[in-house]
């Protein structure tokens, strides 16, 4: 079984079409960079994946699960997959160690010392053990979101969704953040799915390049394929050619 899988799907907010005829499979342990310019619907088709936006006609299913069935409840798949959002939403009320500690928690019942001991390392894995106790305001906002992050890896997702992780951060907060996901995607058979405007990024790390504008799909490639070779679709090549240009 595919993790996720799109077809035919139609999402609209009133009657702006901002999803068209997406056909999409992406499998288990699966890299996969989402790009293309603004607006084009890059946010919209990965929060459809977990039922933060309703899809409208089609058949989407992620992790089994049915979500174009009224009776799927989205609480089921974000169990497994997990989301890490641009403004890391992390509580301010909580500290580090209660951020990440709380969903394991409640969701999955897991026993305070094992819960407690998968937090601290995964702090670890992040590089910020020492702030265990600091709450969200004393951060950076990379600190943040390097947390966010070890926050969603808490749950042991089956697939972990990111959009555009460090598009509010300071140029010079990117790296530590695009590292960690680095290390995540080369030592795990997670599913992860990545929006982003970080080309260096998606020539390094990406399985698949998947190239969105006006609400389709425009390119599917191996990364090899769009970066060194030619996309086959015009507008594909447009934005390359613009990218390097300012890269
Ligand atoms: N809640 C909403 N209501 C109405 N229109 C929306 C809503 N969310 C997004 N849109 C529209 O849908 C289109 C796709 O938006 P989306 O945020 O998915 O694009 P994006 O590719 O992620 O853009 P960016 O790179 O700027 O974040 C845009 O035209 C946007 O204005």
């Amino acid at each position: 079984m595919s993790m996720i899988e799109f077809h035919d799907v139609q999402k609209y907010y009133g009657d702006f079409q901002a999803l068209k005829n997406i056909n999409l499979t992406v499998e288990a342990g699966e890299t996969a960079v989402v790009i293309g310019p603004s607006g084009s619907g890059k946010s919209t088709l990965i929060r459809t994946i977990n039922g933060l936006e309703p899809i409208q006609d089609g058949k989407l299913i992620v992790d089994g699960y049915d979500l174009a069935d009224k009776k799927t409840d989205p609480n089921k798949i974000r169990k497994n997959v997990g989301m890490v959002f641009q403004h890391f939403n992390l509580y301010a009320n909580k500290t580090v160690l209660q951020n990440i500690m709380l969903a394991p928690k409640i969701v999955l019942k897991r026993p305070d010392k094992e819960n407690q001991e998968l937090a601290m390392s995964l702090l670890e894995k992040v590089g910020l053990a020492s702030k265990a106790n600091s709450y969200p305001r004393q951060l950076s906002g990379g600190q943040q979101q390097r947390i966010a992050i070890a926050r969603s890896l808490a749950m042991r997702p089956k697939c972990l969704l990111f959009d555009e992780p460090t598009s509010a951060l300071d140029p010079e907060m990117i790296d530590d953040v695009l590292n960690v996901m680095k290390d995540i995607a080369r030592d795990s058979s997670m599913t992860m799915l990545v929006v982003t405007h970080e080309m260096g990024f998606a020539r390094e790390v990406g399985d698949r390049v998947i190239f969105m504008d006006d609400g389709q799909i425009l390119e599917d490639d191996t990364k090899e394929q769009f970066f060194d070779g030619e996309p086959t679709n015009e507008r594909a090549r447009q934005f390359l050619s613009k990218i390097i240009v300012h890269k």
